[in-house]
C-alpha cells in the first residue's frame, strides 16, 4: 500500500523546484525533455558528448524558465565520467529527486555484421553507464523519495531484425531495472522506476536511420517527452509511447513492413508459432 500510493494526476507544478538530470539531452527527445522541465521550473542539469549543442540548450532552458540549469559535457562509454555526472548535481544541489537516462552510443540499422567490440562498447554506453549512475544517485534518491526513468524502445520488448546491437542493450535495461524495482518494492525503498517503451520518434538521427525503411510516420518528440516527464513524476512502472504500440502478445503494431535495399519485406513481428 506505502509503494502504490503513487499520485493519480499529473500537475506541471509537480516538476517546480525539482532537481533534475537528463542524459543524451544535446538533441532529440533528451533536449524536448529539458525544454518542458525548464517551462515547468525545475533545475535541470543535462549531458551529453557536444559543448557547442548543450550550452544552446542550456540557454533555452533559462529563457524558458528553469530554476537553474547547467550542463557536463563527455561520453557515457566511460563509467567514470557517469558517476562524475552525479556528483556534479550533489555538488550543486546537495540532492536529486529525478533522474532521467535517456542517451544512446551511435548504432546502425542493418544486418548484425559479427562486430562484437561494438556490441561491448554499446553496452558500456547504452547500458552500464545507466547502472553506474544509478549506483551514485541513489542515496540522493532514497532521501527524495525520488524518480528513476529509464528511456528504452519496443526493440527492448520485442526483438525485430537490423536492430541487433541495440536490441540487446535495450533488453539488458529492462531485466536490471525491473528486477531492482522489485527489490525497492521489499525493501521499502520508495524510489520509482519507470521503462519507457518508445516506438518510433521523428527525431533527426532516427529518421535520418530508418526513413528509407519505415515508412510509417514516426510519433512527434516533444509530445513523447512529456509523456515521459508525466509517467515518470506519477511513478508509472511502465509508459508505453505511442498508446498501444505493443499490441496483444507483445507484438510490434507497426513492424509489418521494412525496407531493405529497396525490397520490401513482410514480416510478422515477432515470428510466433503459428505465423
Ligand atoms: N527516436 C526513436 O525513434 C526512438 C528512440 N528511443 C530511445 O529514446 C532515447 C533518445 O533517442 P533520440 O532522441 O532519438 O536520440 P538522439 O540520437 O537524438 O540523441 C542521442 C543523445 O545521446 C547523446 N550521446 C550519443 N553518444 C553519447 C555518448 N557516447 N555519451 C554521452 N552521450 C551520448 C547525443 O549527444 P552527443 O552526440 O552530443 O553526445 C544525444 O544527446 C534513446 O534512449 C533511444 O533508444 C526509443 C525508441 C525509438
Ligand atoms: C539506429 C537508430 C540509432 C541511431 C543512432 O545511432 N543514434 C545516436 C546518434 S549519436 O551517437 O550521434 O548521438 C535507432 C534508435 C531508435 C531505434 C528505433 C527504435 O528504437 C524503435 C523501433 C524498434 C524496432 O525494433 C526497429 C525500428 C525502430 C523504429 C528502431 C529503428 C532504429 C533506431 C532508429
Amino acid at each position: 500500500v506505502y509503494f502504490y500510493s503513487a499520485p493519480e494526476n499529473f500537475n506541471e507544478e509537480m516538476l517546480r523546484g525539482k532537481r533534475v538530470i537528463v542524459t543524451g539531452a544535446s538533441s532529440g527527445i533528451g533536449e524536448q525533455m529539458a525544454y518542458h522541465l525548464a517551462r515547468m521550473g525545475a533545475h535541470v542539469l543535462v549531458t551529453a558528448r557536444t559543448e557547442a549543442k548543450l550550452q544552446k540548450v542550456v540557454e533555452r532552458c533559462r529563457e524558458l524558465g528553469a530554476a537553474s540549469a547547467r550542463f557536463v559535457s563527455g561520453s557515457m562509454e566511460d563509467t567514470a565520467f557517469a558517476e562524475e555526472v552525479v556528483k556534479e548535481a550533489e555538488n550543486t544541489w546537495g540532492g536529486l529527486d529525478m533522474l532521467i537516462l535517456n542517451h544512446i552510443g551511435h548504432s546502425y540499422f542493418n544486418y548484425f555484421d559479427g562486430d562484437v567490440d561494438h556490441i561491448r562498447k554499446l553496452l558500456e554506453t547504452n547500458f552500464l553507464s545507466y547502472v553506474a549512475m544509478t549506483v551514485t544517485a541513489l542515496p540522493m534518491l532514497k532521501e527524495s523519495e525520488g524518480n528513476i526513468v529509464v528511456v528504452s524502445s519496443v526493440a527492448g520488448k520485442a526483438p525485430g531484425p537490423f536492430a541487433a546491437p541495440y536490441s540487446a542493450t535495450k533488453f539488458a535495461l529492462d531485466g536490471f531495472f525491473s528486477s531492482l524495482r522489485h527489490e525497492f518494492i521489499i525493501e521499502n525503498v520508495n524510489v520509482s522506476i519507470t521503462l519507457c517503451i518508445l516506438g518510433y520518434i521523428d527525431t533527426d538521427n532516427a529518421m535520418q536511420a530508418v526513413s528509407h525503411a519505415i515508412k510509417v510516420a514516426p510519433s512527434p518528440k516533444e509530445e513523447c517527452a512529456l509523456e515521459i516527464i508525466r509517467s515518470g513524476a506519477l511513478r508509472q512502472h511502465e509508459l508505453h509511447y505511442p498508446p498501444g504500440i505493443l499490441g496483444t502478445a507483445g507484438s510490434l503494431r507497426y513492424g509489418h513492413k521494412i525496407w531493405h535495399k529497396d525490397k520490401l519485406l513482410s514480416l510478422s513481428w515477432p515470428q510466433t508459432p503459428s505465423s
